[in-house]
């Protein structure tokens, strides 16, 4: 079929942790359609927690491939039933959690590239893995982040070269461990694709290459160079350049969309789809934040980050390439206790309220009376560790608080934590930085509000929280032209954020003493001395 007569539009995915969503839009930047398939509910027999499988250890964390396939099924169909018209779309890209890994076996291409339309992905593609995925929250491999570091020469050196010391989470470092513990699984499998690639391959129906901005999030990347550094792939295991392809441009046109998607869905045949690319990476895109602007994304992990001319990595935090300018960065800080831990907070202390949570935030006091909660129900980025901890305003540990204390602290420590970190990293907060805000969470204005006090900065939203997904649109279309065109050009029509929260006169003072001691607090709690 070729192009349907009419408006053409762009279509984002977002391959997230606990769901796919999707947003289409007009070429005036307009949000058509906006749906999700959410993977515990609408898909329980795999039997996932937050869309992911927690292993008896606590710290191996992986996630089902063929769940992600079957809810970009269950997505198409449910769009195709209400009415979407598949044939106007003339380009399509995607976000993928970043960091996790799908693990092809050695059919998997001969299906990709055979697709039978009469039949759904899941079920062709059922056989097609050797593996779970590994997911951005595992934290099991620590020895392999020691041993990568050590085959360049040290933590610092790992950063220089790939934009992040070694890290859990990060691919290159999750690939050694399944050489190491998996030798035939590892052989077994031809090809390596990041969640967000995997992605990609479905619409393309073949293997699609890795782009450079999620790619830097392996400590596998060069992320000068942009290829793959010879050292950190030989730490890893042998012939990982075959199974991982050449990395490519994050606004590489891929080919056309496979002819899966024409004949079950009427896609239009020149349907492009332009690589795919990490969800904070297309977050950064959708939020077409101007210089100076910084980002914090508050979806299942919660996220810092920022546009960059230089690359300055350092031993906090990460450095990628950037996916919309691809000789330019955007530097990033993350948490694993993000959205998750304050549902849980909000149901032990707000009886599952969100509406009593934000009572609990109004009735007490900015800085909490002194009183400091630390809150890592599962293990922690920085710093590495797991708990709940409570301070007195004498630093007197704890071990309760009133629910409206619990609420707020859970909420100024985040905030602090995510201040701190992110000055390491070099940002600076102040009354003239604007702090974008997008995430699930970010339609809450009383969290917002601990936000734009705790980093004395106004908090700005626009009406799409689902960012990665709208990012995506952006990027499909920026795309087409094959970065021939600027992509201030393509987003000249995105709507202005508004501000939602600005710092009270007092925050500043307030949060400048909690902040100062809450940096000593965590560093006694990574080392053991807190008391
Ligand atoms: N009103 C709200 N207040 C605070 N958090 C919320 C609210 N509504 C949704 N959330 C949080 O948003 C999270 C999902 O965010 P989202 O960005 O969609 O996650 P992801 O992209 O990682 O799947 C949920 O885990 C939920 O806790
Ligand atoms: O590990 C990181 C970033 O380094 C996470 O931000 C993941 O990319 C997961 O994203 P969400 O599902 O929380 O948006």
């Amino acid at each position: 079929m070729a192009a349907g007569q009419g408006p053409s539009c762009y279509l984002g995915f977002d391959f997230s942790t606990q769901q796919i969503k999707v947003i289409a839009i007009d070429d005036n930047l307009n949000v058509i359609h906006e749906s999700a398939v959410k993977f515990d509910t609408d898909l329980p027999h795999y039997k996932t927690q937050g869309g992911v499988h927690i292993h008896t250890d606590n710290v191996t964390i992986t996630a089902p491939p063929v769940m992600w396939v079957e809810a970009l099924d269950l997505l198409l169909d449910r769009m195709k039933a209400s009415g979407f018209d598949f044939s106007k779309v003339v380009a399509l890209s995607g976000a993928g959690q970043q960091h996790g890994s799908v693990y092809w076996n050695g059919c998997a291409r001969e299906t990709l590239n055979n697709l039978q339309p009469g039949t759904s992905l899941h079920t062709q593609l059922k056989d097609s893995f050797t593996r779970e995925s590994p997911i951005w929250m595992d934290a099991s491999t620590t020895r392999q982040c020691r041993t990568m570091e050590d085959s360049v020469g040290g933590a610092m050196k790992l950063a220089e070269i790939t934009g992040s010391k070694g890290y859990e989470r990060f691919t290159g470092n999750q690939i050694m461990k399944v050489r190491q513990n998996e030798p035939d699984i590892y052989t077994n499998t031809e090809r390596i694709s990041l969640v967000s690639s995997f992605a990609a391959c479905l619409f393309l129906g073949d293997f699609a290459p890795i782009d450079y901005s999620d790619g830097s999030g392996m400590n596998l990347l060069d992320i000068r160079s942009r290829g793959w550094s010879e050292k950190c792939l030989q730490a890893c295991g042998n012939n990982l350049e075959e199974k991982l392809g050449h990395a490519c441009p994050s606004s590489q046109k891929l080919g056309g969309v496979s002819s899966y998607f024409v004949e079950r869905y009427s896609f239009c045949t020149d349907c492009q789809v332009v690589a795919f690319t990490g969800d904070n990476p297309a977050s950064l895109a959708g939020m077409a934040p101007c210089e100076g602007d910084i980002v914090v994304s508050l979806g299942t992990s919660d996220s810092v980050f920022l546009w960059l001319t230089e690359p300055t990595p350092g031993l906090d935090g990460h450095i990628f390439v950037n996916p919309v300018n691809s000789s330019q960065y955007m530097g990033l800080t993350c948490f694993k206790n993000g959205s998750l831990t304050r549902e849980n907070v909000k149901d032990e202390y707000a009886g599952g309220s969100w509406d009593t949570f934000a009572k609990h935030l109004a009735d007490t006091p900015l800085g909490n009376s002194g009183n400091i909660g630390i809150y890592f129900d599962v293990t922690e980025i920085q710093p590495v560790a797991c708990g709940r901890f409570r301070f007195s305003a004498s630093d007197k540990e704890l071990s309760s608080f009133p629910a409206s204390t619990e609420v707020r602290a859970v909420i100024e420590s985040q905030m602090m934590s995510r201040r701190v970190h992110s000055e390491n990293l070099g940002m600076k907060f102040g009354k003239g930085t604007r702090v974008l805000a997008t995430g699930g969470a970010s339609i809450n204005t009383s969290i917002l509000q601990v936000m734009a006090d705790v980093f004395n900065a106004p908090v700005f939203v626009t009406d799409v929280p689902n960012s990665a997904a709208l990012g995506s649109c952006y990027r499909a279309k920026h795309g087409l032209f094959e970065g021939n065109i600027p992509f201030s050009d393509i987003v000249k029509n995105h709507p202005e954020p508004v501000c939602v929260a600005r710092p009270v006169e007092a925050a500043e003072k307030i949060y400048d003493a909690l902040c100062d001691r809450y940096r000593a607090l965590e560093n006694q709690i990574a080392d053991g001395t807190h008391h």
